[in-house]
This record gives structure tokens, sequence and C-alpha cells, in this order.
């Protein structure tokens, strides 16, 4: 087992699509027992970044390591030991929450037991219930625990928290905590600044395909904008991007207050 290498590791990732360039070359590494946060308004290249690093998609140029291992042609020894967090679409609308994690334990060796999956993303009072009667927020926390379940080393999250209301959000975070104090390795992108400052230990802030700056969130604010460190690491995270790019991660923060008002129903 490949150990010393980092978790993750990104060198010079480019990726066109014809014409658009989604990433620019991009540089990024992730140690074991880490929460590295891509942070990024839309289209940013936060979810290509996503693909490539899980072997869905081939970089234009560069490379891409993921415990050390080639994410394309080590595929399958790949899904055994990264989970990345499934499409609404793997869910089976019949089945109840714990009927769902129950299926997912199945398909692997050393699974995670449910109940401690349901109690561990706050899904204990919906245990029984069926999936298509879950709100938005308690759908994607079933998400984020159908992969939590195959007890990966390195857990990927893209925009976990959409749709989520604030104590369903909390709940997320405690998971992905949890996670990475149990020795596990989270790579998630957000939108949202209070989640990257809240729960990444380190921070890689994207922005049009380019790598504008990567640290801890409070370095990153001391670094560039020192004014801001008393007003909390969210308001200065959003500063920080705005001296770099000259725009405002805030727009995109918009769209998550409208996705979250879905979850109360
Ligand atoms: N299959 C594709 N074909 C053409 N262009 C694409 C394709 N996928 C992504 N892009 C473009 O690449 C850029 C980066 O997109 P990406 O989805 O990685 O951004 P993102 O940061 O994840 O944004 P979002 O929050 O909207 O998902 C965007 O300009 C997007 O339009």
């Amino acid at each position: 087992m490949s150990h010393h290498a980092p978790a993750l590791e990104a060198t010079g990732l480019v990726k066109r699509y014809g014409t658009v360039t989604a990433l620019a070359g991009i540089d990024l590494t992730a140690a074991h027992g880490e929460i590295l946060g891509l942070l990024g308004p839309n289209g940013a290249g936060k979810t290509t970044t996503i693909e490539i690093l899980t072997g869905l998609r081939a970089p234009t140029e560069g490379r891409a390591r993921v415990l050390g291992l080639d994410p394309v042609r080590r595929r399958a020894e790949v899904r055994e030991r990264v989970a990345v967090q499934p499409q609404q679409a793997a869910l089976f609308e019949h089945q109840t929450v714990m009927e769902t994690l129950r299926l997912w334990a199945s398909l692997h060796t050393d699974p995670a037991g449910p109940e401690e999956v349901v109690e561990r993303m706050g899904l204990t009072a919906s245990r029984d219930v069926r999936v298509h009667r879950l709100s938005g927020g308690q759908r994607q926390r079933l998400l984020v625990g159908t992969a939590l379940v195959s007890r990966p080393e390195l857990l990927i999250l893209d925009e976990p928290s959409t749709g989520m209301d604030p104590n369903a959000r909390l709940d997320l975070w405690a998971a992905v905590r949890g996670h990475r104090d149990g020795g596990g390795t989270v790579l998630l992108s957000t939108h949202s600044m209070e989640e990257a400052a809240e729960l990444c230990d380190r921070v890689a802030l994207l922005d049009r395909g380019s790598l504008a700056a990567l640290g801890t969130p409070a370095d990153l604010v001391s670094r560039h904008a020192p004014e801001q460190a008393d007003r909390g690491l969210g308001f200065g995270l959003e500063q920080v991007f705005r001296d770099l790019t000259g725009r405002s991660l805030a727009d995109a923060d918009t769209e998550t207050d409208a996705e979250t008002t879905q979850e109360t129903r």
C-alpha cells in the first residue's frame, strides 16, 4: 500500500472541452486525515476537478493520483478505497433509509454498520421512512451515508450541503469531521464560504479554472484580508476571494439559500 503518497495529488491539471478551458493548470495535494475544500463560484471547475480525481474523466494535460494510484488506470482499486457521494438517481424511491443503507453495506466486505451510519447522519428519526418521502436535505444526508458505509480511505463529496437547512448541515459537518477524526481524508466542493471556513482544514479557492489560493482558512484570511479577521472566517474568505479575483462568491451563495428553503416541507 502506498501510504506515503499524499491522499490526493493533482499536478498541472488542464481540462479543455473544445474551446472551453474548464481547468487551466491546477496543483493540489491533500494529506491523509485532512478535509480539503474546493471553494469557488459556479463554473469555477470544482466538479471537473472531482471527476478527474475519481477517474470519470481523463485530464487534457497533467497528472492526478488518489492514494498514490492513477484513477483511470487503477479504477477498480480506486473504487474500493475511495467513495464518492452518489447522484440522487442511485436511490430507490420505495426503499426506506435503513433498507438503502443495508443494501449499500451488502456491496462491501467490511462495511460500517447501517445503524451507526444512520445515527452519524442524524437520520435516526427517519430510519423507516421511504426515500420518496424524505426532504431534499434528508436525501442528501442519505447519499453521503451510502458513501460512508464503505469506510473509504478517501471520501469525495460534490456540494454535499445543497438543499440542507442549517440543522441538517450541522449533522453533515459532524459526520464529515467524524470521518476525518477516524483517520479518513475528505475532499469536498462547496460554494459556501461558511462551509469552507467551518469545516475544511485547508481550502483551495478556484476561480475560472485556476487556483487563486490554497491554505487554512485562518492563513488565507490573515495573509490576504487581515482587516476582516475579527468578522469571522467565512466573511474573511469572501473578502480573500474578492481581493484575489475581483469577483464575489456571494452570488453563488444566494442560490444555495434558495435551494435551502426546499428542505422545510
Ligand atoms: N461536458 C462539458 N462540455 C463543455 N463544457 C463543460 C463540460 N463540463 C463542464 N464544462 C464547463 O467547464 C467549466 C467548469 O465547470 P465545472 O462544472 O467543473 O464547474 P463547477 O465549479 O463545478 O461549477 P458548479 O458549481 O456550477 O457545478 C464551466 O465553464 C462549464 O460550463
